[in-house]
């Protein structure tokens, strides 16, 4: 076990707005609030305060380490394996799509400006593409490429017979207007599922949105494939994001969930995550939910995916639960890589072949 893991890059650049330890004081001593930062060896305890509000005393002792590291581990959710399988059922389904009726489902990828983590993504979109058998068109824009061009190549990726998902991967340019954007997708393409239209649907019982945001998605397939019971079960989503936390809490509450939403507003974070049984975390603030956060047994759902400087070696990812203590506490978790961001891309490849099934009316 390498106490380490999470406790060497430097946290202080990245100043929390929740109430962790993450967002704390260096400065001085104040109180009684005695908190490794993550992951780091607890006999080694730093004096820190919380920013919420009231400040919180709370200590993590080297005996309550001890009784933590003889607990048993979780179970590692393994997000890139049942990626691996999803993409494996996909290919069967293109093929027996291409057989009966000769139809390739097809996805277009839009990628404007010159973003390094964008170019990555679009990349590794356009690999699985090709991996299951899916046609991928890609257009690369310049960064100062006007509105009006991006609308135009919507508008002829609506109207082609070829595509049947349509992904505009964000963030755009500043001087772009996202929601223009957004809403020229036709609905009946949207396979990222940020149509107001889709979202819309979504929050509304009895409607069905024709796609469901590809990252949510995910997290819930994880739920259902590991076989973790949803209804009637406490969850907590932490963030509210358009693009994930906002739309994975609409889900868990179709599940049946009873679903609290946690954000940068909230008081006391920490109590409220404490209760969930299934947490679902997409901040991105690197290693934020704590162990001393999280309910004994609960399952947690990592959508972090944070680049960090380890003692100046190369950036390393982290998600936003810290999960050398989490692993500790609860009874399952994703990890970071390797845990929600491979399903991203499967549930987007799986929404990119519901589309043309639907298209074709093909089942
Ligand atoms: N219109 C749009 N749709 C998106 O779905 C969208 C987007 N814009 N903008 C950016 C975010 C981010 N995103 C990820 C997808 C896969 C991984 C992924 O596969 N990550 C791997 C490895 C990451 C690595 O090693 O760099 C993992 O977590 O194991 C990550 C992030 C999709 N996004």
């Amino acid at each position: 076990m390498n106490l380490a893991d999470c406790s060497s890059h430097s946290a202080t650049a990245r100043l929390l707005h929740f109430g962790s330890p993450g967002a704390i004081y260096l400065r001085r001593f104040v109180g009684s609030l005695h908190v490794g930062r993550c992951g780091s060896n607890p006999t080694h305890v730093k004096t820190l305060r919380l920013r919420s509000n009231p400040p919180k005393t709370l200590t993590v002792t080297a005996a309550m380490a001890s009784e933590a590291e003889v607990a048993a581990s979780a179970k590692i959710i393994d997000g890139k394996m049942v990626a691996k399988e999803i993409r494996d059922e996909i290919t069967t389904e293109v093929s027996r799509m291409k057989d009966a009726i000769g139809v390739v489902p097809g996805l277009a990828v839009m990628l404007i400006g010159e973003r390094k983590d964008s170019a990555t993504y679009v990349r590794n979109k356009k690999k699985a593409c090709e991996s299951v058998g899916i046609n991928s068109f890609e257009v690369r824009l310049p960064e100062d490429s006007a509105e009006t061009e991006v609308l135009k190549f919507i508008s002829d990726f609506n109207d082609d017979p070829a595509v049947h998902g349509i992904l505009v991967q964000l963030p755009l340019p500043k001087h772009m207007n996202e929601q223009n954007i957004l809403n020229a997708v036709s609905i009946e393409k949207d396979v990222d599922g940020f149509h107001p239209l889709n979202i819309g649907r979504l929050a509304m019982r009895g409607r069905e949105p024709s796609f469901v945001p590809c990252t949510p998605k995910g997290c819930i397939e994880l739920l259902h494939r590991y076989g973790f019971q949803i209804k009637g079960k406490k969850a907590v989503v932490i963030g509210r994001s358009n693009i994930v936390g906002m739309p994975a809490a609409l889900l868990l509450q179709r599940e049946d969930a009873t679903v609290t939403i946690v954000h940068s507003r909230t008081q006391n974070p920490e109590q409220i995550v404490k209760e969930a049984d299934i947490v679902i975390s997409a901040v991105g603030q690197p290693d934020m939910v704590r162990g001393t956060w999280l309910k004994p047994g609960a399952v947690v759902i990592d959508v972090g995916i944070n680049p960090v400087e380890v003692r100046r070696l190369p950036l390393r990812l982290v998600g936003d639960v810290c999960y050398e203590e989490a692993r500790k506490v609860v009874s399952a978790i994703t990890p970071v890589p390797g845990g929600v961001g491979p399903m991203t891309i499967a549930m987007l490849l799986s929404n990119t072949l519901s589309s043309a099934k639907r298209i074709h009316n093909f089942q």
